[in-house]
Formats: structure tokens, sequence, C-alpha cells
């Protein structure tokens, strides 16, 4: 059978016949099965006679998506044509991925993942259960592929799923989500993918009472338990395949940092929210920075949500500050990073989590700054006032939180404010955008973790730029797997990040000269990102 969608005739070998064939959505093409291909399986007479083409199908399939009465209805849709016809869902995304990326990725995903045990049709991917954890390699195995056909694994323990929190196995669908993007967005090979679950408990009351929940009914493992299962899974893994990717998407706080640390030297891995965030907003700030017209050395940025993603922005901010020719002193001394208590300070002993501790800043640097005793600590509000940061990064998953006073403040010391809101789901964003360029006399420079629409404003139409780690891991996926690359490194994840800014600057570029105006002027920046792909 010849593989639609290539310009090459690539052949595949299949084994199974008639009903086995529609039944596996590697596979099946539906109505598009050419008649050779129909007498070849086995499938004459049980497909309607009529043969379309794979153009016609799409066409046929996107007026049926625009039926659904809303975006969860519009994700089910496309998860039953995912299990269906997988070259017909990829075609489909594809062309419209503007269009689509909210509903297979964030935020749709986010309604997916809290219903999945209700609105469950079919299994996708691979269940670990900690409770089994003699089981993983007959799992990881019953995935049919062999040594060498594994590229990439994308794993989660669903503890903290986008900003939504522990939806226990349901996480599993983010693991498929993020593929999706790999495959939409870079060309990966599907098949050569697996999304994993590491079902290790949930602590969400509401699904342990759940009697449709169909993932462990415990509460999360214990440490002990709980890094033993990983180290299985990672050495299982790397054993039966030894050139996967290990994509670690959505874990918790307090594990994120630990396992990447634990593996990054001995496997080809990396932690998306951690690293492939950095990277991502380290593209939008060397961006906006230069549409600021700042030297990335001179700004002072404020980082709220110093959790896995909010550390991970500053550990690559630090490194780009240092590449500039500052110490490493200087470079974490313009970094601030606030967290649920506040200002990070050295003083915060029970609180203070081990990855946050390089950004605490003296005690004594800010005695006489205000304090909001419910925190107990130095709020956003205050940060903002002293330190006068023409870079704020929302990383919290508090809606809301860059309330009006605190953006104004801002702006009245930054001409351009970088403002970057990326939390998701969008309810859960710091501020929207139509908020943000009315506080600012639209002079901030936005990007936001989920899609908005375009917004206008005074006269302008301002289309809003992503800062979403989608737009870095596709990308830094194939270009490891190309290579064949043993480890993930700090300079790859630079490397992803001044791609992603050459292309928003040129778009930006490319948007201003439509505009007839020589340069970007002030208020009239459309982008900070263009969508870099197709
Ligand atoms: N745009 C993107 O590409 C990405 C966005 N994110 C988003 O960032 C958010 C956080 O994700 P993670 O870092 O993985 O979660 P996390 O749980 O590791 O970090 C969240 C941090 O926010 C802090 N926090 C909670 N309430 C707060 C408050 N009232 N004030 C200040 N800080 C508070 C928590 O203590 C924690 O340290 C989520 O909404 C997630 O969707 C995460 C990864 C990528
Ligand atoms: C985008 C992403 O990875 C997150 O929100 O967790
Ligand atoms: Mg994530």
């Amino acid at each position: 059978m010849t593989e639609p969608g290539t310009s090459r005739a690539a052949t595949l070998r299949i084994a199974g016949r008639g009903h086995a064939v529609l039944a596996d959505p590697r596979l099946n093409r539906g109505t598009a099965f050419t008649h050779e291909e129909r007498r070849a399986l086995d499938l004459v007479g049980l497909v309607p006679p009529g043969v379309l083409t794979q153009d016609d199908q799409a066409e046929r399939s996107y007026a049926q998506y625009l039926e659904q009465p809303d975006a969860l209805a519009r994700s089910t849709y496309l998860t039953a044509l995912h299990d269906r016809n997988e070259v017909l869902f990829y075609r489909l995304v594809r062309d419209h991925l503007e269009e689509m990326l909210p509903v297979v990725y964030t935020p749709t995903i986010a309604t997916a993942i809290m219903r999945y045990s209700t609105e469950f049709r079919r299994p996708r991917g691979v269940y670990l259960s900690v409770d089994h954890p003699e089981d993983i390699e007959c799992s990881l195995r019953a995935s049919g592929l062999a040594a060498e056909d594994v590229d990439l694994i994308v794993c989660t323990d669903g503890e903290g799923i986008l900003g939504i929190g522990d939806w226990g196995v349901g996480g599993i669908d983010i693991a498929v989500g993020k593929l999706a993007v790999y495959t939409a967005a870079a060309g990966v090979d599907p098949r050569r993918t697996l999304p994993v679950v590491l079902d290790v408990g949930t602590d969400r009351r509401e699904l342990l009472d759940d009697p449709l929940y169909l993932g462990n009914r415990h509460p999360r493992a214990d440490r002990d338990a709980y890094d033993a299962f990983i180290d299985a899974y990672v050495t299982t893994a790397g054993r039966l395949f030894p050139r996967a990717i290990l994509h670690w998407e959505d874990f918790g706080a307090a594990n994120a940092r630990r396992v990447l640390d634990r593996y990054r030297d001995r496997a080809c891995t990396f932690n998306d929210d951690i690293q492939g965030t950095g990277a991502v907003n380290l593209a939008a700030v060397l961006s906006g920075s230069r549409a600021a017209g700042i030297p990335l050395a001179e700004n002072r940025f404020v980082v709220f949500g110093a959790g896995t993603a909010g550390i991970g922005i500053a550990d690559q901010l630090r490194d780009a500050l240092v590449s500039t020719g500052l110490s490493a002193e200087q470079a974490t001394a313009r970094l601030w990073c606030v967290d649920r208590y506040g200002l990070l300070t050295e003083d915060q002993r029970d609180t203070l989590r081990g990855f946050q501790a390089p950004y605490a800043r003296c005690a004594s640097e800010v005695a006489g700054w205000d304090r909001d005793d419910s925190l107990p600590g130095i709020p956003l509000a205050e940060v903002v006032r002293r330190v006068r940061p023409t870079v704020l990064i929302g990383t919290s998953g508090q809606g809301g939180a860059f309330d009006e006073p605190i953006v104004r403040e801002m702006a009245r010391h930054a001409e351009r404010p970088v403002i970057l809101p990326m939390s998701n789901p969008t309810e859960l964003a710091e501020a929207v955008p139509a908020d943000l360029l009315s506080w600012t006399e639209g002079r901030a420079l936005i990007a936001t973790g989920s899609p908005f629409d375009p917004v206008q404003f005074d006269g302008s139409t301002y289309r809003i730029g992503q800062a979403n780690n989608a737009l870095i891991f596709p990308g830094l996926g194939l270009g490891a797997i190309a290579a064949r690359a043993s480890r993930i490194t700090d300079r790859m994840l630079r490397a992803a990040a001044d791609a992603v800014a050459a292309r928003s600057i040129r778009s930006v570029m490319r948007e201003a000269r439509a505009a007839m105006a020589p340069r970007p002027r002030p208020g009239k920046m459309r982008a900070l990102f263009a969508w870099p792909i197709r």
C-alpha cells in the first residue's frame, strides 16, 4: 500500500486482512482504499463501493467537524477520527493547524482530561501501574513495537496537568496531545511514538470517589515506591527501546526536577515544562527585548509562580544573561521570583523548595519592602513597585493575578512592557490580552500560553502570539531523532529558543513592512510570535 500524503511511494507491509485492517487506525484508509487495495486486503464488500480521494475525505470530515456544537464535542470528534483513521486525522489537523490546535491541545485538552473517565471511548497508549511494576515490560511490549521502532515516548504521572493539577490516569491525554503536536507540527512519525501514563494513584478526592474513575483508586504512592517505579520505567523503556527520547510532561513540582536531574545525564531525556517552557519563554524575551529596544542584559525580570515552569524559565534566562557577559551572580540578581508566599527570600526556611533556593533574595536587601501578612511575604504588587520590571512572566496558574494596578504600575516605568501570562488553560491566564493592551495604552508586548483571539484596540488589530512550549518541543524532538542524539543538552535548548526568536522577529518585521511602516511602531506591534510551522 502506498502512503498518502508522501511524494515518495513508501510501502507498508500489512499482515492483517479484512476487518483487522479497518479496525487498525494506523492502516485504515476507509473509503479511500483503491479497488486494488481492497482486493489485496480482502476489503471488497466491507466498505461502500465508491472510492474517495483523501481530499474528498478531508473535506467531508472538516464539514462534520464544523457541525460539532462546542469545543469538547469537536475534541471528541477528532479523537474518534484519530482512533479510526490516523492518516486522515493528521491530514485534517495539519490542514487546519491553527484552528484545531486549541482543540487537540490547550485549552480543550484540559476539559477532556478532567472528563477522561466519563467520556472514555477506547484506550490509547500504554498504562503503567505503580501497583504492578512487574508488568512494565509486558505492557510496553504489548505496543507491538520492536527495539528499533520507537523514536519518542511522552510520559506523564498526571500530577501537574497544565495548571489544573492532579487528574490521575486521565493525564494520558496530555501525552497523546503532545504527540499529536509533534506529528502535526514537525512531521514526527506517529507510528514510532508512544504515549505513556505512569499511574501512581491520585490525591484528588473527586476521582477516588467516582465509581467510573479508570485509574488506581488510592492516594499517590510514597516517595520510595514512586522512585522505584520511575527507575523501573526508565530502565525498561531504555532496554526495550534504546533509541527512544524520553519526554517528561506535567509532573508535580516535587518530582519534576528530581526526575530530570536523576536521568538527564543517563538517557536522551528532557522535561518539557522545565526546559521546553524555559526555551519558549527565552524566545519571547529575546524578540520582546529586541522590539522594546532594550539589550537583554538590561532587563529586569519578575517571574510569578516559581514552580516547575517558573524556575525552568529563570534558569534559561540566567544562562542567557551569562552568555551576554554577566557573571552568574549578576545574572541571578536580575531575576525576582514570586511564589505563593511572596517574593522568594532566603529567610523562608520552611517553605523555600530546593530548586527555588538559587533565586531567593537576601532578606536584608528587601528589609524595608511592604509585606502582606496573609501570605506572609512580599506580594507581587510590591515587587513590581520596587523592581520596575521590564518583563513580567506568569506561570502561577492564578487567573487574573496580573491585575490593573500591577500592570499600570509596570507600564509607568517600561515604555514597552513585555508581559507573558503563560499559564494554561485559558481561564488561568494571569491576564487577558485585551485588558493588557487597554491598561498599557497598546504598549504591552504580549504572548500567552493558551491561544487568544485577535484584539481590536485603538483602531488596530493585534494578533496575539503564543508562548507555549509547543513552539519548541516538536522541532527539538525532530532534531534529536534525526541526529540520533544521545542527550538533550542546554545548548540544543538555546538553539531552539534562538530559532523561534529569529522567526518571530522576521514575522514581526514582515508585518511591519506590510503595514508600510519602515519599522515596528510603538503600539502597532501585531505579534510577538507568528506560529512558525508550515
Ligand atoms: N505556556 C507554556 O508553555 C507552559 C505553561 N505552563 C503553565 O504554568 C503554570 C504552572 O505550571 P507548573 O510550573 O507546571 O506548575 P507548578 O505547580 O510546578 O508551579 C506553579 C507555582 O505557582 C505557585 N503558586 C500557586 N499559587 C500561587 C499564588 N497565589 N501566587 C504565586 N504563586 C502561586 C505554586 O506554589 C507553584 O510553585 C500552569 O498554568 C501551566 O499550564 C507550564 C508549562 C508550559
Ligand atoms: C503547555 C504545557 O506544557 C503546560 O501548560 O503544562
Ligand atoms: Mg506541560
